[in-house]
């Protein structure tokens, strides 16, 4: 691995007599980590625990994970360890137990998103946010796989945040970075580095810091990552920040055990993860509480127009009970698609389908064309999901994934009505029987695309 010189320059400086263990952590490959739905699935107590999270596991090799049914159903998220942390982060600075309004500023893929949605209460919103269209288009499918029915998401640039002031309690950006700490996942990320790069990504971060603040609300916490170890970037950054906004930075608790590397720079608390000191890849996190006071509401006391489209009581009496506690929820209806939203979450929900651009919100039920019902594929893999509704249908990994690559599939029964399909008793998804014909309503887009080999994998890893 061909270092670029001033990287291994300003390296060796941060780290002094540590280098020589740094630049042959870099040679070694990354440890592989996953974060568990613990909605859908237990604990795995034969796994090796990621110290500073609850639910994440280190596997001893990277298995095919393409061929587990169980990815697929939103059971656990691959995420690389260091990233975790945010959980110790929120732990520490939040009171989680109240009902607050998070934002993932920077959200796609997804996993600091689905991480934060396992971490807030039922009666919190999530918005997770991808400006770049394509890239929220898989925010949307992890978050639906992910299932928790509180979070919406959204594609809005930075800059529009402004339109919501002072709306958020929780913030993370975890920001667009010259990804010095993934060299040794991606060598690519070598070739595109430069000290120029890492100048117009400190830059850039900075324009996204401060487009984003004034959504925060005096006493909110703003949780800042990114994987890079250059100061401008991180600490040079956040003390920037500090010293325009009003803001303290937050010191968290560190267990010695963890590796974890506390730096103090320019008035900062910040936290380095490095891979010969820790399992995991390179990473930094910072977390700043917005001070000051909050503003006087302006808000007229006149009645609120809402913008979000109540689903007609009859298309609502048709799908209701495919949810559990139906009456938790308002009913919303776009075009033929109708879906839920925990009622307490209505009003906030508004005002962020009135401000952003969302592309999807609570879960997604069913799809009405007439007295035609179609259950939609985010109601099998809700967590709220009345599995009651629907007549079951258990398959082996074999018919699982050729359901999961929207291959033609026979059930060996038949009848006239959809069914779920499950296998481990998770569910997968849809598919609709007319007499012994079946018709596999796996999303196309999100299908398997890899040829199955002639050999399977022995099954799920959990
Ligand atoms: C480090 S990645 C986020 C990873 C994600 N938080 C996760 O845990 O899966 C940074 C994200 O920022 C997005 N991004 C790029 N330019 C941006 C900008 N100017 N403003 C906001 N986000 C941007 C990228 O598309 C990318 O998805």
């Amino acid at each position: 691995m061909e270092l670029p010189i001033s990287f291994k320059e300003r390296m060796q400086r941060l780290l002094s007599d540590e280098y020589t263990n740094f630049e042959a952590a870099l040679l070694k490959s990354a440890p592989v980590s996953i974060r568990v739905n613990s909605k859908k699935v237990d604990n795995l107590p034969d796994l090796q625990r990621v110290p500073w999270a609850d639910n994440a596991y280190y596997l001893p090799e990277r298995p095919l994970f393409t061929l587990d049914p169980l990815l697929h159903a939103g059971c656990y998220y691959v995420q690389e360890a260091s990233s975790m942390f945010l959980e110790q982060a929120l732990n520490q600075a939040v009171d989680l137990s109240q009902p607050l309004h998070v934002l993932d500023l920077c959200g796609a893929p997804g996993g600091k998103s689905t991480h934060l949605a396992s971490l807030i209460s039922e009666d919190s919103l999530l918005v997770a946010n991808e400006v770049i269209k394509s890239r929220a288009n898989i925010l949307a499918e992890n978050i639906a796989k992910w299932g928790s029915g509180n979070a919406m998401v959204t594609s809005s640039d930075p800059s529009n945040f402004s339109r919501l002031p002072e709306f958020f309690d929780v913030m993370v950006v975890d920001a667009p970075c010259s990804g010095e700490g993934m060299f040794r996942k991606d060598p690519q990320a070598i070739n595109e580095w430069s000290e120029e790069n890492v100048k117009l990504c400190a830059q850039r971060q900075q324009r996204i810091l401060i487009d984003v603040w004034e959504a925060l609300k005096p006493g909110g916490i703003l949780v800042y990552s990114t994987c890079t170890w250059n100061e401008q970037e991180n600490e040079e950054n956040i003390s920037w920040l500090a010293a325009q906004e009003q803001a303290e930075s937050i010191k968290l608790k560190l267990d010695d055990a963890w590796g974890v590397v506390p730096s103090q720079m320019k008035g900062v608390e910040g936290y380095r993860f490095y891979p010969h000191r820790i399992q995991g890849e390179g990473f930094f996190m910072a977390v700043l509480r917005k001070t000051g006071d909050v503003e006087v509401s302006s808000k007229s006391s006149k009645k609120k127009k809402y913008k979000l489209q109540h689903a007609g009581k009859k298309e609502k009496a048709l799908v209701q009970d495919w949810l559990q506690e139906a009456d938790k929820y308002e009913w919303l209806q776009y075009g033929e698609v109708i879906s839920a939203l925990p009622a307490n979450l209505f009003e906030a929900a508004d005002e962020v389908y009135q401000n952003l651009h969302v592309i999807y919100a609570g879960t997604e039920v069913a799809e009405a064309n007439g007295k035609k019902l179609k259950p939609m594929h985010a109601l099998a893999l809700s967590q709220h999901l009345n599995k009651d509704a629907f007549t079951i249908i258990d398959m082996d990994l074999e018919l699982a994934l050729k359901y999961l690559r929207k291959e033609d599939i026979s059930l060996n029964s038949s009848g006239n009505d959809w069914v779920l399909l499950q296998y481990k008793n998770i569910p997968l998804g849809f598919a609709k029987q007319i007499g012994n014909r079946v018709n596999n309503y796996y999303p196309k887009e999100w299908r398997i695309r890899m040829e199955l080999p002639a050999e399977l994998p022995e099954g799920s890893i959990i």
